[in-house]
């Protein structure tokens, strides 16, 4: 008689099979749970680092518990009064990682009667953006804290009088952004030799700009998620004796991107990826909240138009809007009031725009006509830095024109722990340049591991059926349409800017009122293309997109309020809520290698879902 423990293995039944493969899988899951809660363990606390009680409760109050890895090295550092110049991953809490320490120092300062020239900490990004946000950040702790310090920020758009006005009230902190400094230094608003600290965030060109005039004494924080910066050269321009941190968490190494954001990729044609938008945003197979990078204003236009005649409302952000719009904007997303934005980013903006702008010119020799023309704010940037409050997926409808740019962008979704997704759709043309992008982020050991992969919940068949619909809109989109709602949209926001500003300074709560994400098509959108009727929906992507849904009913439900570290949560998700991560059945220790049913070259699988995702 046959003993069934000794029959081969290829005998096993196959059900047994995918039993104990599942069982292993989940016992892998459990080692690297310990691992990763030993891990915490070994985490030291606030308290641990020597902060002031103040800030520690501030700090419970903003429901900030523990200190992230780069917070528990750096701040020591700094406390001590040494140079740090520090690499880590974007999302990763930099901000509070120098703010901290920097109030800390301040606070010992307060009491001394000692009157100090001011002001005396020096805080340096890279955009308007981020300027009002680390404002806003510090604004908050020394409100939390009830200390004497004052901060507060210049852009270079402010009249001089404004400046010194400023400046009057002896502020200790100022907040502001490279394009900003000569004309601070030039007509004497500023003392440099009051400067006893600089902090850059960003650092290559910035630091260029204020080289010659920063004291020696000076203790200097540089912090970056990407510099290539050579610490040498620095060191000869500001640094003495810094320490230099590269963040390294866990199994991460090096990575720049959080392992916490799923990098996918659509291989389409540049025609085709109005289409696959549609397919991704419409189907919804990606979580919300959105944010979508494209590469020209114009095109932004485009995209939203076309969206709208979908029902789909998005609302615009790029360099040519006032600043009071772009950051009311920038709120409004952050507080949840719309789930789509799309974005232009700076680089690409900039030269773009040039492009634009220099083809304007030739037309315009010979064509007489007044023509609609961008002024770009130099200041504008939305990419670097800029903290974008629960945005779980980035599209990347124009490929980015760098590796630094894809970085910075994918930095945007998974931020402080949370869970994020990536989607690029990636045309010919941008293939070379994508191609780098994906041999840099797999590093040299690792050369043929793909740490972007095919994005698995689209199927072509569910793409296909919404091809008449979409080219048919997309005809309806013409460069005439995208140049005048582009023009009045600015007419809008400029008129609204200006009208507005006093109003929302005296009643901060209106700001509610004004809605960013409306219609700008002339023609009301048609009723029948609001909904994709059932026999358009391929039966593959429909059931993703329910996991999905469901996926985000469960993150809603178990996220705890006020946007501090949740472990639970974070273990929730890793075991299951995500659905582009269950998905990715072959996914490497943290799930990095993406979908199964995928094919290489970035469509989902004509077979559409995989065994495992129908079991799901
Ligand atoms: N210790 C912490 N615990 C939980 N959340 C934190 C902690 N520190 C910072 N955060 C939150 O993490 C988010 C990202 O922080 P921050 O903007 O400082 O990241 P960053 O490293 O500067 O990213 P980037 O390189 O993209 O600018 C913020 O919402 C911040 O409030």
């Amino acid at each position: 008689m046959a003993n069934t423990k000794e029959k081969p293995v290829d005998d096993v039944n196959p059900e047994v099979k995918e039993a104990e493969k599942a069982e292993e899988v989940e016992e892998q899951r459990d080692v690297i749970e310990k691992e990763e809660e030993e891990e915490e363990e070994k985490d030291k606390s606030f308290e641990e680092l020597r902060l002031d009680p103040r800030l520690i409760r501030a700090l419970t109050k903003k429901g900030i518990e523990k200190p992230t890895p780069i917070q528990q090295t750096a701040i020591p550092f700094i406390l001590e009064g040494k140079d740090v110049v520090a690499k880590a991953k974007t999302g990763s809490g930099k901000t509070l990682a120098y703010l901290l320490p920097l109030l800390q120092k301040l606070f010992s300062d307060c009491g001394s009667k000692k009157k100090k020239p001011a002001p005396s900490a020096f805080i340096l990004v890279p955009s308007r953006e981020l300027c009002q946000q680390v404002y806003a950040e510090v604004s908050s702790l020394i409100e939390l804290c009830r200390v004497q310090i004052k901060a507060v920020q210049l852009t270079s758009s402010m009249p001089l009088s404004d400046m010194r006005n400023a400046l009057a009230g002896l502020p200790e902190i100022l907040v502001t952004t490279p394009a900003c400094i000569p004309k601070c230094f030039a007509d004497g608003v500023l003392d440099p030799a009051a400067i006893n600290l600089l902090l850059s965030y960003g650092y290559e060109d910035n630091l260029r700009s204020v080289a010659s005039i920063v004291p020696r004494r000076c203790q200097c924080l540089l912090m970056s998620a990407t510099t290539s910066s050579d610490v040498e050269k620095l060191k000869k321009l500001f640094l003495h004796n810094p320490v230099v941190l590269t963040l390294q968490e866990g199994a991460d190494k090096e990575e720049p991107v959080p392992s916490n954001v799923q990098q996918f990729w659509i291989s389409c044609s540049a025609q085709d990826k109005l289409l696959h938008i549609l397919a991704l945003l419409k189907l919804e197979v990606v979580q919300k909240k959105i944010l979508i990078f494209i590469n020209t204003i114009d095109m932004g236009f485009k995209l939203k138009l076309f969206l709208e005649k979908f029902g789909i409302k998005t609302a615009i952000l790029n360099g040519e809007l006032p600043q009071n719009s772009r950051l009311h904007i920038l709120e409004q997303f952050n507080a949840g009031l719309f789930d789509y934005l799309i974005a232009t980013d700076d680089n690409s903006q900039q030269t773009k725009a040039k492009e634009e702008a220099k083809d304007e010119d030739n037309k315009e020799k010979t064509k007489n006509k007044k023509r609609f023309k961008p002024k770009l704010d130099a200041e504008f940037g939305v990419v670097r830095g800029i903290d974008f409050k629960k945005v779980h997926t980035v599209i990347n409808y124009d490929m980015p024109q760098s590796v630094t740019g894809y970085i910075h962008r994918i930095g945007r979704a998974g931020r402080a722990y949370s869970s994020g997704s990536s989607v690029s759709l990636v045309s010919p043309d941008e293939m070379e340049g994508f191609e780098e992008i994906k041999s840099f982020l797999a590093g040299e050991e690792d050369k043929d591991s793909d740490v972007i992969t095919p994005f698995p919940l689209l199927t072509e068949n569910a793409v296909e059926c919404l091809r008449y619909r979409a080219e048919d809109v997309a005809k309806s989109v013409t460069k005439i349409a995208v140049r005048e709602s582009r023009a009045q949209d600015l007419r809008n926001e400029i008129i609204n800017s200006e009208k507005l500003k006093s109003h929302f300074e005296a009643n901060p709560r209106d700001l509610d009122l004004l809605k960013h994400d409306k219609l700008l098509s002339k023609t009301a959108p048609v009723p029948h293309l609001k909904d994709i009727p059932e026999y358009l929906v391929d039966p593959k992507t429909q059931e993703a997109s329910k996991m999905v849904k469901l996926a985000r009913a469960a993150m809603g439900n178990c996220r705890r309020s006020g946007g501090g570290r949740n472990n639970a949560n974070k273990k929730r998700s890793r075991k299951g809520g995500d659905p582009l991560k269950t998905f990715s059945a072959n996914g490497s220790k943290r799930g990095r290698s993406g979908g199964v049913g995928q094919k290489k070259d970035g469509k989902g699988s004509s077979d559409g879902l995989t065994k495992k995702q129908r079991t799901a």
